[in-house]
């Protein structure tokens, strides 16, 4: 993994970092314990973020992952101030299908209590959106309760990505991956997954191009379903997807930037 960017790079050292200072405040058996205690718990059974979708795109119609996110490196601060419980609502009442919540603290000023709070807002399904490089994230990500994860092509080896992408499937949840180029498409094809995300944000330059999408869709089979993720900004975006049948979205900047981010989304969404 020499080549992998700098920022990129930067996140996933912090994010060894940061697994260690939270195994060594809570333990991975604490937090198998705490799975597993609140599993009887109603509110904590997954949503079906898959399923969610899949439902939608049979149907013929747009599935929006609505993303709730402070800031980002790349664009700074996005939303202040920024409550995720009103937002959550907002994109519910808007009509979004899933919500897509960051809870990378150093460079995306999110929180796993965003996460917790959007969910407990609404009854859409959620993914945690963060670096995943360790299988204790993974236990992390269903403590708070989330129903989907994603996992980032680039960021991991093969043996790493079947074993996180496993783990996270045995408690219950969905797992979306994340590729930008044509190798990284094939690594994800090789898992046994049906959700595909292409990120149209070049994580070592921050680009951004819908051509991404277009280019890498042709090589993906039917029975996947292809999540379009950074960059929709307009209704063309929208039109230029659905014209080549890619009819899920994964929504972040063009919403925080709205004073009412569900009504962003019908604006764009809306036939
Ligand atoms: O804000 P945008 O351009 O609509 O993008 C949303 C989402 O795709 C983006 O936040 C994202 C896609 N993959 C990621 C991985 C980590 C952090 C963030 C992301």
């Amino acid at each position: 993994m020499s080549d992998i960017p700098t920022i990129l790079k930067r996140i996933l050292e912090r994010k060894h970092e940061e697994v260690a200072e939270r195994s060594a405040t809570k333990s991975l058996a604490d937090l198998e314990r705490q799975i597993k205690a609140q599993s009887s718990n109603s509110e904590m059974q997954p949503r079906g973020f898959t399923n969610v979708l899949a439902h939608s795109v049979a149907a013929g119609l747009p599935a929006v992952i609505a993303e709730v996110k402070k800031a980002s490196p790349s664009k700074g601060v996005l939303r202040d101030p920024f409550h995720p419980a009103e937002i959550a609502q907002s994109y519910a009442k808007g009509g979004a299908s899933c919500l897509s919540v960051l809870t990378d603290a150093d460079f995306f000023q999110g929180h796993e209590s965003y996460l917790q709070a959007a969910r407990e807002a609404c009854s859409l399904p959620v993914i945690r959106k963060d670096f995943l490089v360790d299988p204790y994230q993974v236990f992390e990500a269903r403590a708070i309760a989330a129903d989907c994860i994603l996992l980032i092509v680039s960021a991991l080896e093969d043996a790493q990505m079947k074993e996180l992408n496993d783990l996270a499937i045995r408690l219950g949840m969905d797992v979306l991956i994340e590729v930008h180029d044509g190798d990284e498409l094939e690594r994800a094809l090789r898992l046994d997954n049906p959700l595909v995300g292409i990120n149209n944000r070049n994580l070592h330059t921050f680009d951004v191009t819908l051509d991404t999408t277009f280019e890498l869709l042709n090589h993906i089979p039917s029975n996947k379903i292809v999540v379009t993720e950074s960059g929709i900004l307009s209704r063309e975006d929208v039109a230029a997807m659905r014209a080549r049948e890619v009819h899920s979205f994964l929504v972040g900047e063009a919403f925080m930037r709205a004073e009412d981010p569900g009504q962003k989304l019908k604006e764009l969404f809306d036939s």
